[in-house]
C-alpha cells in the first residue's frame, strides 16, 4: 500500500520533518522518508537542536573534530555541528530538490532567536548562515516578528531562501506576503531572476488551540451562560483561523500583482503548517493533520506525528471546505470574547522567548561539552555553598539567563548596572582578546628589552599590580630583564630597588593611565634622576593625551605605548598596561592571548548565566555579599600567591562604595574554625602539583562547617591570564547584583586630596601640620582622629580599646606605611592572626601608598565595618625628589595622614601607630596587638 503520508503529496501537500539528529542523519533516517513517505522537506529550529544536541553523546566526536582544530565560542562550536547536520540533511533532500526544479526539496535553519526584535543583527545573522551552509536547497528561518518583516524583505531582495516562523495571525501573514513580493518586485527591479529565490510562510496551529481552548475551559468552569457556545468551538479556532490563511493566500496569488511576479517564474510562498503535534490528548493525534490538507501547503510533522498519520491518519477534509464553518468559528469566538488578536499577539513574544529559552539550554549544554573536551586547557571551578546561599545563586543564575545578562555586558548596557556611564569602560573585553595591543610593537620591544638586566616598572594599582602578578608567576625568559615593581613613596622600598640595579642596564617603564597619579610621577623623576637623564632607557604606558605622554615626548622616552581610556586602571591588565612589562620580559604574548582565549570564550555572551564560568562566580560572590558573607578570603597554592594583590584590588575598588561590596582577605594564614565567622567566602586556588599540605583538608572542614568554598584549579602558570579575565566578569557581575558601578571609584579621590594638601603645606612652609599624639610611650606615640573617649590612656589601653570594638562581622584593617618587605609582612601577618584568632573577625592589611590605590577604596566607602589600625615611622634614611622639598618620607606620612583623615571623615572606627625609633619598631608593636587582643 501507498504510505499515507504519500497521499498528501498526491493531494499536492508536501510533507516535511520537523526534526533533525545527527544519528538519525548518520543511519539513512531522512533518505529512507523521502523514498518511503514522500518527504520533500526538513525545518529544524533551537528547540529540536536542543534535543538532539543537548543530550547523550551523539555529537562528541564532532565537538572533538572542532575544538581539536582551535578553540571556539560556545555559538561557534554549536554551529559547527548545526551547520553539519543541515548540509548533511541538504544533501540528502538534493536529488528532490533537483527533480522538483527548486519547487520542494529544503532545510531549514533558524537565525539565532536572540535577534527576533532586531532587523540588522538578523539580516547580518541570515546572511551568514547562508554563506555558511552554502546550499541551495537552505531556508534560512527568520521570526515573523515586526522587525523580522523588513529583514525578510531584504533577504528576498538578496536572493536568500526564507522560512518565516512563528506566524499565528492573518494580519502577520498579509505583512508577510507584502514582505515577500516587494522583495522578489526588487530584485525584478534590478534585473535579477526570481525563480530560485523561495520561500514559506509557517503558520502554527495547535499552540493557538491550546490558548483558547484553556480560556474556555476556564469559563465553562466558572459556569458561563455560553459555556454550550464555548464547548462547540473547542479544539476549532485554530483550524479556522488557518482555513482562512489558506482562502486569503488563494485570492492573493490569483490578484494581478503576483501573476505578474508568476509570469517571470517566482515560486508561491507556500503556506506551512507548524505546532501541528496536538497539545491536548483528547484530541485525535492526527488532528492538524487530517484537517489541513490542501494543494500547495506543506506540513511539517514531528515524528511522533508523522508515525501517527502514517498508521492511521486520513487524507480528507481539504482546506477549502467548509470555509463558512471556519469563518462561523471564529466570529463566535469574536462574539464570545476570546480575544484571538491578543491570543495570537502574546504568542509571537511567548514563540520568541520559548525558542529564546530553548537557545540557552542549547548553548548551555554545548558550553559543558566544550568546558569537558578541553579538560585542563581551561581552569577549573567547584563551588560548595550552604543550602540558602546555593539557592540564592541559582534563582540569580536563572533571573541572569532570562534577563540576558551575559548578552547586555558584552554589549556594554548600563542597564545591567546603575544606567550612568558603564558603557564607556568596557574596553578590557575587547583587550581580552588581545584587541588593543599592537603585536609587532610588543614583540620589537621583547627583543630591544634584551639589552638589559632589569627593568623597573613605576606605577600604581591597576598599573602595577598585574604586571607584579606577570613577574611573580610567569617570571622573566631567559635572556630577558627581571621585572621589579615599585608602586610606592617607601624611602627603604625605593632604595632596595634603586640598589639592586644598574641604572645604565635597565629599563625604566613609567605606566600610569591618567599619566598624573602622583606616585609614578615623583619615581620617575627619581630614576630619571638616577639613569643620567637619559630618556633612551625609559619606556611610557599611558593613556593618549596624558601629562605623562607629553613628559616622555620632551624627555625622549624610547617608546610611549597608549592604553584605552574605555579601561579603568584595575582591568587593564589585558591590556597594554600588562601586556608592556610582559613583553619586556620575554614572554611571548600572543602565546598568552592563546592561553587565555578558553576563559574568554567561556565567559563570552554566548555562554548562558549558568554555564558561564564568570557568571556563575559573579552571581556567588554577589550575593555571598548581601547575604553577608563580604569577607572573600583568599587562600592560595604557593605559586599562585603572588594573584591575591590584583584580584584585592579589582574586588575592592570595584565593590567596595556606597556603604556596599565585598572586603577582599589576602595573605591572612590559615586558621581553626573557630576562628571564621558567618561573614566569610573561602576562594581556595591551586595551581596543578603546588598543592600546599593539609589546606585541602582545612578547606573540606570549613565546607563541612557551612562556609561557602569555591576552589579554581590553573594546570599551569601560563593560565593565570585566564583568572585575570574569570574575575573581571566575575566583578561586573557582582557589581550587579550589589547593585552599584563597578567601574568607578568614587571615594578614592578625597585621600588624594588630602595628601596633597598636606605637602602643598610642607612645600611652602618646610613642615607638615603639628599633630598631638593622645598617647605616648617609649615605644609608640599614638594619633586619634579626635580626642573623644580616649582621655590620657597609655598606648596599651587605647590599642586594647580600640580592638576591643570589634564585632562580628567587623574587620580590622593593618595600614602599614613602613617599607614591604618579609620583616613587616611576617610582624603584620602575626598581628592579623592575634586579633582574628581573639575576636573571631577577619583582618586585612595593606602597605601604604599602595592600598590606597587599590583596596583604600573599599575602607573608606564599602562597608562601614572596617576597624583600622595605621601603622608609620620616621623613615631612616630618607631621600630625597629631584625638585622638590619634600622628601619621600614626607609624602608618604602625608600620605597616612591624609588618609587617615578621610578614614575618620567616613565615620571609619581609625587609630594611627607611629613607631618610635627608641622602641623594637614594628616588633614591639607586634607584641603589643598580641597583648591588646588577648584582653
Ligand atoms: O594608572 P593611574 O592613572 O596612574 O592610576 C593608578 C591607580 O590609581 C587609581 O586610580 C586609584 O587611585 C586606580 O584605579 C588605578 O589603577
Amino acid at each position: 500500500m501507498t504510505s499515507r503520508l504519500k497521499q498528501l503529496s498526491e493531494a499536492g501537500q508536501a510533507v516535511w520533518l520537523d526534526f533533525v539528529d545527527r544519528k538519525f542523519l548518520g543511519q539513512g533516517g531522512l533518505r529512507k522518508l523521502i523514498e518511503e513517505d514522500g518527504l520533500t522537506g526538513v525545518t529544524s529550529n533551537p528547540s529540536i537542536f536542543e534535543k538532539a544536541m543537548g543530550h547523550g553523546d551523539a555529537y562528541d566526536a564532532g565537538f572533538t573534530e572542532f575544538l581539536g582544530k582551535a578553540d571556539a565560542s560556545v555559538v561557534d562550536t554549536y554551529e559547527s555541528q548545526a551547520i553539519a547536520d543541515i548540509k548533511a540533511a541538504a544533501a540528502d533532500l538534493r536529488p528532490a530538490y533537483d527533480r522538483l526544479r527548486g519547487k520542494d526539496g529544503y532545510v531549514s535553519l533558524e537565525v539565532s532567536p536572540y535577534l527576533a526584535n532586531n532587523t540588522d543583527a538578523t539580516i547580518e545573522e541570515a546572511q551568514r548562515l547562508w554563506a555558511a551552509v552554502g546550499e541551495p536547497n537552505l531556508m534560512v528561518k527568520v521570526p515573523g516578528t515586526k522587525a523580522g518583516m523588513p529583514a525578510i524583505r531584504r533577504l528576498i531582495t538578496d536572493g536568500i531562501n526564507i522560512n518565516v516562523t512563528l506566524l499565528f495571525s492573518l494580519e502577520a501573514y498579509q505583512a508577510l506576503a507584502e514582505a515577500y513580493v516587494g522583495g522578489l518586485e526588487a530584485r525584478v527591479q534590478r534585473g535579477e531572476p526570481v525563480d530560485r529565490v523561495a520561500s514559506v510562510a509557517s503558520f502554527f496551529v495547535s499552540r493557538i488551540d491550546a490558548q483558547i481552548d484553556k480560556a474556555i475551559d476556564a469559563r465553562v468552569a466558572a459556569y458561563d451562560p455560553e459555556s454550550d457556545a464555548l464547548k462547540a468551538i473547542r479544539g476549532k479556532v485554530a483550524i479556522a483561523n488557518a482555513k482562512l490563511a489558506y482562502d486569503w493566500y488563494r485570492g492573493f496569488i490569483a490578484g494581478n500583482r503576483w501573476q505578474a511576479l508568476a509570469a517571470k517564474g517566482a515560486m508561491p510562498q507556500r503556506l506551512l503548517w507548524a505546532s501541528t503535534g496536538t497539545k491536548d490528548s483528547a484530541y485525535p493525534d492526527t488532528l492538524y493533520i487530517d484537517t489541513l490538507i490542501g494543494p500547495d501547503t506543506i506540513n511539517t510533522m514531528p515524528p511522533k506525528t508523522m508515525d501517527a498519520f502514517r498508521d492511521h491518519g486520513s487524507v480528507h477534509g481539504m482546506l477549502t471546505e467548509r470555509l463558512d464553518e471556519a469563518r462561523h468559528v471564529l466570529d463566535e469566538a469574536k462574539r464570545l470574547g476570546l480575544d484571538l488578536g491578543g491570543v495570537t499577539t502574546g504568542l509571537v513574544d511567548e514563540g520568541v522567548r520559548l525558542f529564546a529559552d530553548a537557545a540557552d539550554a542549547l548553548l548551555g549544554a554545548v558550553a559543558q561539552k566544550r568546558t569537558a573536551f578541553l579538560g585542563d586547557r581551561q581552569n577549573g571551578m567547584t563551588a560548595t555553598l550552604p543550602a540558602g546561599l546555593n539557592e540564592a545563586v541559582e534563582k540569580r543564575l536563572e533571573q541572569a539567563r532570562a534577563d540576558v545578562w551575559a548578552r547586555q555586558l558584552w554589549a556594554g548596557d548600563a542597564k545591567l548596572w546603575t544606567g550612568k556611564d558603564e558603557s564607556k569602560w568596557l574596553g578590557w573585553l575587547a583587550a581580552a582578546r588581545g584587541q588593543q595591543v599592537d603585536p609587532a610593537a610588543l614583540k620589537a620591544l621583547g627583543e630591544e628589552a634584551k639589552r638589559y638586566s632589569h627593568a623597573v616598572l613605576l606605577g600604581m594599582g591597576g598599573s602595577s599590580l598585574g604586571p607584579e602578578v606577570l613577574a611573580n608567576i610567569l617570571g622573566n625568559a631567559p635572556g630577558s630583564p627581571t621585572l621589579h615593581v615599585l608602586d610606592t613613596t617607601d624611602p627603604g622600598q625605593i632604595t632596595t630597588v634603586a640598589t639592586a640595579i644598574d641604572p645604565a642596564d635597565t629599563l625604566f617603564i613609567v605606566s600610569s593611565k591618567s599619566g598624573s597619579t602622583m606616585e609614578p610621577e615623583l619615581l620617575r623623576a627619581f630614576f630619571y634622576d638616577l639613569a643620567g637623564k637619559d630618556g633612551a632607557c625609559f619606556v611610557a604606558v599611558t593613556d593618549p593625551g596624558s601629562k605623562l605622554e607629553a613628559t616622555a615626548k620632551a624627555d625622549g622616552f624610547a617608546h610611549v605605548f597608549p592604553g584605552d581610556p574605555a579601561i579603568g586602571g584595575r582591568y587593564s591588565v589585558l591590556s597594554a598596561f600588562g601586556m608592556v612589562p610582559a613583553a619586556a620580559m620575554g614572554i611571548d604574548v600572543h602565546a598568552f592571548y592563546e592561553a587565555t582565549a578558553p576563559m574568554v570564550f567561556a565567559c563570552g555572551p554566548d555562554a548562558p548565566a549558568a554555564a558561564n564560568p564568570g557568571i556563575r562566580l559573579g552571581a556567588i560572590i554577589g550575593e555571598a555579599a548581601l547575604a553577608g558573607r563580604d569577607k572573600l578570603t583568599i587562600l592560595t597554592s604557593p605559586k599562585l600567591a603572588p594573584f591575591g594583590a590584583w584580584l584585592e584590588q579589582l574586588l575592592a575598588e570595584s565593590t567596595g562604595k556606597e556603604g556596599k561590596g565585598i572586603v577582599p582577605v589576602d595573605l591572612e594564614p590559615i586558621g581553626a574554625i573557630e576562628a571564621y565567622g558567618a561573614d566569610r567566602l573561602f576562594v581556595h586556588f591551586e595551581m596543578a602539583g603546588d598543592a600546599e599540605d593539609g589546606l585541602d583538608t582545612a578547606l573540606t572542614k570549613l565546607a563541612e562547617a557551612g562556609h561557602p568554598v569555591v576552589r579554581i584549579t590553573v594546570a599551569k602558570p601560563e593560565l593565570i591570564g585566564q583568572e585575570f579575565f574569570r574575575w573581571e566578569i566575575a566583578t561586573a557581575v557582582a557589581g550587579a547584583v550589589i547593585g552599584i558601578d563597578p567601574f568607578d571609584q568614587p571615594d578614592v579621590e578625597d585621600a588624594k586630596i588630602a595628601t596633597r594638601k598636606l605637602v602643598d603645606a610642607y612645600e611652602a612652609s618646610g613642615a607638615l601640620e603639628p599633630e598631638t599624639a593622645a598617647a605616648e610611650d617609649n615605644d609608640f606615640a599614638i594619633f586619634t582622629a579626635d580626642d573623644s573617649g580616649f582621655g590620657s590612656a597609655q598606648p596599651a589601653a587605647l590599642l586594647r580599646m580600640h580592638f576591643a570594638g570589634l564585632a562580628p562581622g567587623d574587620y580590622a584593617g593593618f595600614l602599614g606605611y613602613v617599607e614591604r618587605d618579609e620583616t613587616n609582612a611576617a610582624a603584620i601577618a602575626a598581628m592579623r592572626v592575634a586579633v582574628r584568632d581573639a575576636k573571631a573577625v577577619a583582618t586585612v592589611a595593606g602597605f601604604g601608598p599602595r592600598f590606597l590605590h587599590s583596596t583604600g577604596q573599599a575602607y573608606k566607602g564599602g562597608p562601614a565595618s572596617g576597624v583600622f589600625l595605621t601603622i608609620t615611622r620616621d623613615p631612616d634614611p630618607d631621600l630625597a625628589i629631584p625638585g622638590r622639598t619634600a622628601s619621600f618620607g614626607t609624602v608618604q606620612i602625608a600620605q597616612a595622614r591624609g588618609d587617615m583623615d578621610v578614614l575618620a571623615a567616613r565615620g571609619r572606627r581609625v587609630l594611627r601607630v607611629h613607631l618610635k625609633k627608641a622602641g623594637g619598631r614594628i616588633e614591639a608593636l607586634r607584641a603589643a596587638i598580641v597583648a591588646a587582643a588577648q584582653n
